[in-house]
């Protein structure tokens, strides 16, 4: 067991619910650097959640180390997500610790002998959420302590350590952007977490003895990165795997405190990927970016599974969502229906529409609600700083193609993509259906309904083929964030229709509830034809991992007749308290 003495002499990281496990099969939870929780292996078997029966490898053989790495990274968070899911979706420190443990249990940590460079499938610029994450895939082996070393002739180097923001370690470069050497502070003696212990100089053992070998010997360091970054008033941490160091060379210091403490200056080989640092702060939410600052589906993707029966497929957007989508059906053989798997809606043959003109020119991100002219229309700002809806409203328009503000700009959420962890799952009784494997927030964007958008006649064509239609402009009920009231009326009367049955994505596989937990927003961005719009699911309210998500289809009873005219009557399954047992 690790004293809780040493936990705060090292480079201890902390994760996001500031835990950390310790080595020996036991773990430690660590509050603000001063108290220590712990909780045994023991303790764990008393967990509420069985997690007998969890079984995350499907029968079917991991391709290769990348995959084992996420399939791994997968579990952990779906056991996290478990746990969540019985604590009531509330964070408490000491979750991933737990979620870390029931791994170990399972023998589901990837067991490595400690070695030098590169882990393999782990690239540079991969993410990780939490601190035990790096532990489990052998990344960084101390569970604790931000220097790990192993012994070669006699001598322990070191072979990763972490930056974890709690010491004055320092990135320099001599373009602010890509950062190439770190100055590394020594472990101990850190007045930042030893409020209570008096000071001393720091000694040349253990991690800094290490350090010190490895000056000589040259050899590969790991370094991985925890980032801080805001999203809104809400600070975000994650640790970056950073790429490959050596020491250079060392010296010794008084720090502010009045004792010794080393500096280890550590340089970045080159020839490795670099990371476009800014980008990844200013855009890291649930993507990661590869060597060329392109994104690429992070490692951190989700392949759910809840049950013994495998996985379908671990991304239904064969790579054309930022985020993977996988599909599991933990309930009987049945495959997933055979569509086109598009991320944008297709316009009917022969229809070009038109641009939005008057784009703004915003340098500020169009975070002035009273300069931006997009903005203006929608009557103030959309989105909080955390991008999720204010309010339902007839028609948003967002920043679009005409505009000169950035990508990244508030007003643009929607037109950005999927960034949820959703899963296309099987239902009991209404085929398959949309889950998110992450807590999402009121007002969260979801995804689009994308299909073919039909004119009125083509969609009248199919009829008795209508399980994946949706109708643009029509009033989606008054399940809404605020007053969302009919679209209004707009210019001509042609309708539209996106019918998802052949062409679609995720979209279409959300089903209908009488209580529903989305809502569809009609967004404008790329044209100004406010007949067709973009449909835009939205979170209605907070929604714990892996409930289902549904929106109101709104159809009308006894309003939906077949093709000779004859009124059709569809069972509701919502199963909510609301029902009236009939969709239409
Ligand atoms: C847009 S699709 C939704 C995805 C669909 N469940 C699937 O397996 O592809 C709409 C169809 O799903 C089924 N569905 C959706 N919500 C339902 C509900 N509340 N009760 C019964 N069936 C539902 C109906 O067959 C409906 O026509």
């Amino acid at each position: 067991m690790v004293s809780d003495e040493r936990c705060l002499d090292s480079q201890v990281a902390f994760n996001d619910d500031e835990d950390c496990v310790k080595e020996h099969d036991s773990l430690a939870a660590i509050s603000d650097g001063e108290e220590s929780v712990k909780t045994t292996l023991a303790e764990e078997k008393n967990s509420q959640v069985d997690f007998s029966n969890y079984e995350v490898f499907s029968n079917n053989e991991l391709r290769n180390d990348c995959d084992k790495v996420k399939q791994i990274i997968n579990h952990f968070r779906h056991v996290y997500n478990k746990l969540l899911q019985v604590n009531s979706g509330k964070l408490r420190s000491g979750l991933a610790v737990e979620a870390a443990i029931i791994l170990q249990n399972q023998h589901k940590w990837i067991k490595r002998n400690k070695q030098f460079g590169s882990i393999s499938g782990v690239e540079i610029g991969d993410y990780f959420c939490w601190r035990a994450e790096l532990n489990i895939i052998g990344l960084h082996c101390r569970n604790v302590h931000g220097i790990d070393f192993m012994k070669m002739d006699g001598k322990n180097l070191a072979i990763s350590v972490v930056d974890s923001g709690r010491y004055d370690n320092v990135f320099e470069s001599n373009n602010e952007e890509f950062p190439d050497t770190l100055v590394y502070s020594g472990e101990g003696s850190n007045p930042k977490v030893q409020r209570k212990k008096s000071i001393e100089d720091q000694k040349l053992r253990g991690g800094n003895l290490a350090l010190k070998n490895s000056v000589e010997a040259k050899n590969p360091v790991r370094v991985i990165r925890k980032i801080f970054f805001k999203r809104g008033k809400v600070e975000k941490r994650k640790y970056i795997y950073d790429g490959l160091y050596f020491v250079d060379s060392y010296r010794q210091e008084i720090a502010s405190s009045g004792k010794l403490v080393f500096k280890f200056l550590l340089k970045r080989f080159p020839s490795q990927p670099k990371l476009d640092w800014r980008k990844l702060v200013r855009e890291l939410d649930c993507m990661s970016y590869n060597s060329e600052g392109k994104e690429r589906s992070p490692i951190c993707v989700v392949n759910a599974l809840d049950d013994e029966k495998p996985l379908i497929t671990d991304d239904i957007s064969q790579g054309k969502e930022r985020i993977p989508i996988c599909a599991i059906n933990a309930l009987d053989d049945e495959k997933l229906p055979i569509f086109n798997y598009v991320t944008s809606v297709t316009y009917p043959e022969s229809y070009c529409p038109s641009m939005i003109n008057d784009g703004c020119d915003c340098i500020d991100g169009c975070s002035d609600s009273e300069d931006c002219p997009c903005i203006v229309k929608n009557g103030g700002s959309t989105y909080d700083y955390e991008e999720r809806l204010f309010e339902a409203k007839p028609l948003i328009v967002e920043c679009g193609p005409s505009c000169k503000c950035f990508t990244s700009c508030l007003n643009r959420v929607s037109q950005r993509g999927i960034r949820l962890p959703l899963e296309v799952f099987k239902t009991k009784a209404k085929g398959w259906g949309v889950r998110s494997r992450s807590f999402i927030r009121r007002g969260c964007f979801i995804c689009e309904y994308t299909g073919e958008i039909l004119r009125d006649k083509e969609g009248e064509k199919r009829i008795g083929n209508d399980e994946y239609l949706f109708d643009i402009g029509v009033s989606y009920g008054d399940h809404s964030l605020g007053d969302a009231n009919s679209l209004g009326s707009f210019e001509g009367n042609e309708c539209f229709t996106i019918d998802a049955a052949r062409v679609g994505n995720v979209g279409r596989f959300i089903n209908h509830s009488c209580s529903p937990n989305l809502f569809p927003q009609s967004v404008l961005f790329d044209h100004d034809n406010k007949r067709m719009p973009h449909i835009m699911l939205f979170a209605m309210e907070d929604i714990p991992p892996l409930n289902e998500l549904t929106y109101d289809y709104n159809y009308e009873k006894g309003g939906v007749c077949d093709a000779n005219g004859n009124i059709k009557i569809k069972h509701c399954y919502c199963d909510s308290s609301d029902c009236l047992g009939r969709m239409y």
